[in-house]
């Protein structure tokens, strides 16, 4: 029965990522399957805690380390024991933090401040900018070659403040740093399929942009498989797709943001993170990376993910003239992020 429930949440997640991704992690053998340290940052919260069981779950970690400020011996001790392949450790307390990061192939950073109703991403900066400049400064100084999964909010400024704190480091690698934005793939993907009525676990659907609002942009015109939406229906659902995030905070009515399905979305990306470090092939993920598909210098896209981390950005492909409008239309938000982002790293 146990064995089933981690065999279905480990299967969802495989068929989340590219089918042909799917097909080839099946070919692993446990004995051939590398050792990987992953470490979550802020692993006690919200998110934390639903991505720490996640986590356990996924057979290409071999060593979880759990970091927060506070509340994480308990959420390890917990989670250690599902009879998973994981080791896992809890560190609380920045003194801790260089041991919790020792050794990581991967840190995912969800620690920070989530939103209440009627603030934006950008109202978490005060706080979250700081969180977010200490925790890279250690990943720097413990970790540098990590690949990092940005999830703090706001994940636009963010990003760019991590490039920022690992190039005064001398550590920076454009290959290795991702903002998460899994979480708006995730969503046109369900509200496509709902809209289209087609089976959601054959849709596909990039989302390009960033991650605030209007400069989330969901590719539609590219969804598979493809359906005979009206205008005012992809107009809709790219709202719909938009507000995601203000949908969830509305209905939580003070108590935070999205956790469990950003938990999901962590872990699939993640997930897709350790499968491009393991050689499996053809492994593509929409991220927020440092990019030249525009003139932006971060931007949201296909991304391949390989030995390194990013192997290649690709392209955005046709776009509808929609999709072309709203393109232009989120740039100067977008860019203004990026700029407050690098402005605070760079004057702190
Ligand atoms: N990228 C996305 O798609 C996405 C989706 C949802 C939420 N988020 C963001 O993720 C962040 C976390 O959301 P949550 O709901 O889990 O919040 P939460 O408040 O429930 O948890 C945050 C955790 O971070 C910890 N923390 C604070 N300062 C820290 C530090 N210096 N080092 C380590 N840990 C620290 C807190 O102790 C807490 O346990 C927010 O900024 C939120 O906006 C992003
Ligand atoms: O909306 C938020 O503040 C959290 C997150 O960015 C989301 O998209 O759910």
């Amino acid at each position: 029965m146990r064995t089933s429930i981690v065999r279905s949440v480990q299967s969802a997640i495989a068929r989340s990522s590219s089918s042909s991704t799917y097909v080839r992690a099946r070919a692993y053998s446990s004995d051939s399957v590398p050792e990987r340290k992953v470490a979550v940052l802020g692993a006690a919260g919200g998110i934390g805690q639903p991505l720490a069981l996640l986590m356990k779950l996924n057979p290409l970690v071999s060593k979880l380390s759990l970091y927060d400020i506070a509340g994480t011996p308990g959420v390890a001790a917990d989670v250690s024991h599902i009879n998973t392949r994981s080791e896992v450790s809890g560190y609380a307390g920045e003194e801790h933090l260089g041991k919790a990061l020792e050794g990581a192939d991967v840190v995912i950073i969800p620690a920070g401040v989530p939103r209440k109703p009627g603030m934006t991403r950008d109202d978490l900066f005060n706080i979250n900018a700081g969180i977010v400049k200490s925790l890279c400064t250690a990943i720097a100084k413990y970790c540098p070659h990590a690949l990092v999964n940005m999830i703090s909010n706001p994940v636009n400024s963010t990003v760019p403040i991590a490039a920022e704190v690992f190039k005064k480091a001398g550590t920076y690698d454009e290959k290795r740093l991702f903002g998460v934005t899994t979480l708006d793939v995730v969503r046109a993907k369900t509200f496509y399929a709902g809209k289209a009525n087609v089976n959601v676990a054959e849709v596909n659907v990039p989302v390009i942009g960033g991650h605030a609002g209007i400069t989330i942009l969901p590719l539609f015109s590219q969804a598979t498989p493809k359906a005979n939406l009206s205008d005012e229906d992809i107009k809709a659902l790219t709202k719909r797709t938009q507000d995601g995030g203000t949908e969830v905070v509305e209905a939580k009515a003070g108590k935070g943001s999205a956790t469990l399905s950003m938990a999901y979305a962590g872990a699939i990306f993640a997930d897709a993170c350790l499968k491009g470090l393991n050689g499996v092939p053809d492994v593509v993920e929409c991220s927020y990376v440092q990019s030249n598909v525009t003139e932006l210098p971060f931007f949201a896209s296909k991304v391949r993910l390989g030995k390194n981390g990013v192997e290649e950005v690709l392209g955005l492909g046709p776009l509808s003239d929609y999709e072309k409008e709203t393109l232009e239309s989120l740039k100067p938000e977008l860019l203004s992020s990026i700029e407050k982002g690098i402005k605070f790293a760079n004057q702190s």
